[in-house]
């Protein structure tokens, strides 16, 4: 199959192989590439296959659990030993069903066990294991399955089983569906049980065979980006860019093996969720525990207490939700309750700045405001026994991390992506800093290119977890990754003295005006958010026009069920109307009229934002509001929670022409 012939590592006894290779980069299905491998230290990490990694977890930790899911109101566990066999049966399974080599397992449903089965037992099998956001259109799903020429479909029930259905035709290499939750009703939709009944009666043969023949420097893993920038495009990534990126952030942030314990919520298709959930755990030996599947819609503040995981990473949106609704609790707290809240939160703000300036003593008071608030609070949250906070998938707000860490909690932030397996620096209560993406991950490597005058470029990385390239995407391939394998993140970001990286922008949403000018919209949107606290999304306007002006959407609740948001007025978003002279409680009542004060009110808060303004090609000289906050189900955001800029620019194409009519 292979020109080039096959060896075995030195390293290993198990089954992983290396393919020699020169290239460092590759879109072919069946690409190998050049192990990236150190001479000394975390990149000299003798490299492992998914299959021996998870065998390794099997055989040292045979009895602890390994996934444990609630079922009927009680928890079901999994120990090692049986996802070890459980992964092998699908696997033989899914050869039944005719998966061919190379070709894409599509999972389309909640985090579960049956997700993580799924998943591996295509990596097992040879396949690619590919997740697909469950936001997707049927549209979106036909894109990522045409991609990667899937021939089996794991869905997890009727609804996700419909979109697959829906474009059941147009997918020429599909062979089979398998449902993981409730009976399949439609003909010729095989359960998991059956799956599972299939798999065992299959002799091990052909899926030893192929595990024999696995490389390390092959592709065995899809992320598909989720379409911020474009459409999905299927990030390669080999069992060595798991496997070590596994190894590396577990050995970097002292994880203790057998004993840690996670939460899967956030989505399996993306790479945080993948690398945090499935690759760390299996690693480290721990157990993670599954969300249920209305997390974000409101139970996950209770799973949280029940699991009380030692690490905990959420989007700036899971943490922005848990900030909001202290913030309620705090505004109806009065007299001595809130006079000590206040008095400790003081103190847990000054323990942390000093962490910053690593100094680790301990301000007067700690220890009480410790035993009497800090401890209390994170048990409410079920954040008692976590080690690691972390915020990770897009920018997060430094005034919502400085309200963490005036709880004690020190939540710092991750930066990656799914074109580097994941994290590539990270911030720990060891060594953070408020506005920084935090330390490059040690065996990754950071680099600037084309610093200008203030060390702003284009944030570069380097190491074994740099994807292979996008699966049939030459182009795409080639202007991400360079010939000397550096990845181009096209995000703008300066490292510091200390080696901290901040992101100051991104080259793909750079707005260069008429005028010339190139303009990070980033900066200037969080200045006008910190300025007007009832604004729950701001999208600057300019590209190519004359001057800046800027969508405003107002903070409105949302309706659980569909992630709708609603005309109503969040509470912050009402305080924040009454402080201002406003009764308004809806969008409807703010926009007709319109409600003057809050027009006012908005202008001020716009004008002291312009004054920050280095230039004034950077002043926002019009906006406006939209009568609808913008939400995944709208379009305009990612299954991430972040903004689709061109989306937004489509949709309201009329309002911004508006702005700029002579
Ligand atoms: N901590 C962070 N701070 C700032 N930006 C971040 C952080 N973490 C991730 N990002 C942003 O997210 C990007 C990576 O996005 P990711 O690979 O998760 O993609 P995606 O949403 O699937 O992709 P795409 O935007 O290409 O559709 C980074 O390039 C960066 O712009």
């Amino acid at each position: 199959m292979f020109k080039s012939p096959i060896k075995k590592t030195e390293y290993l006894n198990g089954p992983d192989q290396i393919i020699p290779a020169d290239c460092i980069k590759t879109w072919k299905p069946n690409g190998v590439t050049k192990l990236k491998l150190g001479e000394q230290g975390p990149s000299a990490h003798p490299p492992v296959s998914v299959p021996t990694l998870l065998k390794k977890a099997a055989e040292k930790y045979p009895n602890t659990h390994a996934l444990c899911v609630k079922r009927n109101g009680e928890w079901k566990n999994t120990t090692y030993r049986e996802y070890y066999d459980q992964v092998r049966i699908m696997a033989k399974a899914f050869i039944k069903l005719g998966l061919d080599l190379y070709h894409g397992v599509c999972i389309l449903g909640f985090n579960s066990p049956e997700w993580f089965i799924a998943d591996l037992a295509a990596v097992f099998a040879g396949g690619f294991a590919a997740g697909i956001y469950t936001t997707n259109t049927p549209e979106a799903c036909e894109h990522c399955a045409l991609n990667c020429e899937a021939q089996i479909w794991v869905v997890e029930d009727q609804k996700q089983l419909e979109k697959v259905l829906k474009i059941k035709g147009r997918l020429p290499s599909l062979k089979i569906i398998i449902q993981y939750t409730g009976k399949p009703t439609v003909d010729g939709v095989l359960s998991w049980e059956s799956a599972m009944a299939l798999g065992k009666q299959q002799s091990d043969n052909e899926l030893d065979s192929r595990l024999r023949r696995m490389a390390v420097n092959q592709a065995c893993t899809l992320i598909y980006t989720s379409g911020t920038t474009g459409p999905p495009k299927g990030v390669m990534l080999s069992h060595d860019n798991l496997t070590w990126t596994a190894h590396a952030n577990c050995v970097n942030a002292d994880f203790n093996p057998g004993k840690e314990i996670f939460l899967s919520f956030l989505p399996l298709s993306h790479v945080a969720a993948q690398m945090a959930d499935l690759y760390i755990p299996m690693y480290a030996g721990g157990t993670c525990y599954f969300a249920l599947p209305d997390a974000l819609k409101g139970s996950l503040g209770q799973t949280l207490k029940e699991v009380r995981p030692t690490r905990f990473l959420g989007v700036p949106r899971v943490w922005e939700k848990i900030y909001e609704k202290m913030m309620e609790v705090g505004r109806k707290t009065t007299g001595i309750k809130k006079s000590i809240a206040t008095w400790a939160k003081a103190i847990g703000l000054e323990a942390n700045m000093r962490k910053q300036r690593q100094d680790f003593s301990k301000p007067f008071g700690y220890s009480v405001a410790n035993a009497i608030v800090f401890k209390k609070i994170k048990a409410v949250l079920g954040l008692d026994r976590c080690t690691l906070y972390l915020s990770g998938a897009a920018p997060i707000a430094p005034e919502i991390l400085r309200y963490f860490h005036s709880l004690d909690i020190p939540l710092t932030e991750i930066y990656g992506m799914s074109e580097s397996t994941g994290p590539h620096t990270i911030g720990m209560e060891k060594a953070f800093k408020v506005g920084s993406a935090g330390l490059t991950i040690p065996g990754c490597y950071t680099k600037i290119d084309k610093p200008d005058e203030e060390g702003n470029g284009e944030v570069c990385m380097g190491g074994r977890h740099v994807s292979m390239g996008y699966l049939r995407m030459e182009e795409k391939t080639n202007e991400a990754i360079d010939g000397e394998g550096w990845l181009h993140t096209g995000d703008i970001g300066r490292v510091d003295s200390d080696g901290f990286l901040f992101i100051t922008g991104r080259i793909k949403e750079l707005i260069i005006t008429a005028g010339g000018e190139n303009i990070a919209p980033v900066l200037i949107e969080d200045n006008l958010k910190a300025e007007l606290p009832c604004i729950s999304n701001a999208m600057l306007i300019g590209d190519r026009r004359k001057f800046l002006s800027v969508l405003l959407t107002l903070k409105t609740n949302m309706n659980l069920d569909t992630g709708e948001p609603l005309d109503t007025l969040s509470a912050a978003c009402m305080d924040w109307c009454r402080s201002v002279g406003s009764s308004a409680k809806t969008i409807q009542e703010v926009l007709a009229g319109p409600d003057a004060n809050i027009m006012r009110a908005i202008q001020d808060g716009i004008d002291r934002a312009n004054k920050l303004a280095p230039s004034n090609a950077q002043r926002i000289q019009k906006w406006t509001i939209i009568p609808r906050d913008f939400s995944v189900p709208g379009g305009e955001l990612g299954p991430t929670m972040k903004l689709k800029r061109p989306v937004v620019v489509q949709k309201y194409c009329e309002t911004i022409e508006r702005f700029y009519e002579a």
